[in-house]
């Protein structure tokens, strides 16, 4: 089969995106509401979103950020601490300004400070999630010290996720940026109650990208790549049609001051070049037929949302994308996720 020109598929929602505030919001929002008709919001602000009001008053900075025109549309999420007062998430969610919850566990990543520290704060919480049919979307990271690093989602699954399902029977989940083939199986156990989201980076390289000829730090993110056959058992996740699956970059950008240091932040900021690296790994598997249901219908069908109607078309011809984005007010930027391999898909 000799491969497209063009590929049109209906447009696609990211369902796991930092739009961050201020300067950074400014920077960023319009590369992500370019790609996407949607997406999910992370709460993971400074200090976080924890309130209905707090959430309409971001979302309303992230609807500012954004020319009309783009028909974006943020979905906001509630940052769950072990404070979580049920009856605002049950509010919140039936206002309309809820689509989830996220679970951080505390000190798991990047602004989880005020994570939760034992699932059994927040059972009341997630009771009335349940109730509401209100999503829980997890950072699934055991945060025990002693536990080896490329060993802690799958010690998540083991130990916190698996008796959390077993005491929340009606709770729906994400897991989300799933990095092993353990998520991958852990998803595939529980369909139907479980998604799971995937991001381009964790599809693009494994953990020698890391550390390729000296420390890489704009290939760091948490959770951090693993080894190849979690690589490859992801990409086939991703392209096997099963709708548990779908898209969510998780975009997270720091500016480069804050990443190339002694200890440098987690997330690489993937906006601009999402769907093109999506495209290049799904054409790499010879999967390209099933890029619409991984990036535009799996998701809206798991948060009972209708797709997209607009379509989106893809070129085939080389990557075009800047190396790094300025921050308006001030000389600060941000690196753009380029992997090391071609990417033969533009806009
Ligand atoms: N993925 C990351 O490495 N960082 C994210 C947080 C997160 O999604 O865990 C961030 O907010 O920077
Ligand atoms: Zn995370
Ligand atoms: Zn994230």
């Amino acid at each position: 089969m000799s491969t497209p020109t063009t590929l049109s598929i209906r447009r696609p929602d990211d369902w796991h995106a930092h739009l961050r505030d201020g300067a950074l919001l400014a920077a960023c929002a319009l590369h992500t509401a370019r790609q996407f008709a949607r997406a999910i919001i992370m709460p993971n602000l400074v200090p976080p979103v924890t309130t209905v009001a707090q959430a309409v008053d971001y979302r309303d900075r992230i609807r500012r950020a954004v020319p009309a025109d783009f028909g974006f549309e943020p979905l906001m999420t509630c940052y769950l601490t072990d404070g979580a007062d049920p009856a605002e998430l049950a509010r919140g969610k039936q206002e309309g300004v809820w689509v989830a919850a996220k679970l951080y566990p505390a000190h798991a990543t990047t602004n989880s400070a005020h994570g939760v520290t034992s699932m059994d704060k927040i059972a009341k919480a997630l009771e009335a999630m349940e109730k509401v049919g209100m999503p829980l979307l997890v950072h699934g990271e055991a945060t025990d010290p002693e536990v080896d690093i490329f060993d802690r989602e799958a010690v998540f699954l083991d130990k916190v996720l698996a008796p959390l399902l077993k005491r929340h029977p009606g709770l729906k989940v994400v897991l989300e940026h799933i990095t092993t083939r353990d998520g991958v199986q852990f998803v595939e156990a529980n369909t139907g109650r479980l998604g799971g989201t995937i991001t381009p980076h964790h599809l693009s390289y494994n953990r020698n990208a890391i550390f390729k000829g000296g420390i890489r730090p704009h290939f760091y993110c948490l959770p951090i790549a693993k080894r190849e056959e979690h690589r490859l058992a992801l990409r086939r996740a991703a392209t096997s049609g099963n709708p548990a699956f779908f898209l969510g970059t998780d975009t997270a950008p720091h500016t480069a001051d804050t990443k190339e240091c002694a200890c440098g932040c987690a997330g690489i900021f993937n906006a601009p070049v999402a769907m093109q690296v999506y495209a290049q790994v799904f054409m790499e598997e010879k999967a390209l037929d099933q890029l619409e249901a991984f990036a535009s219908l799996n998701g809206p069908r798991f948060y009972g949302l209708p797709a997209n109607e607009e379509r989106i078309t893809l070129q085939a011809r080389p990557l075009e994308a800047p190396e790094r984005i300025e921050v308006p007010g001030g000389d600060k930027s941000i690196v753009v996720f380029h992997p090391d391999t071609p990417v033969g898909w533009s806009f």
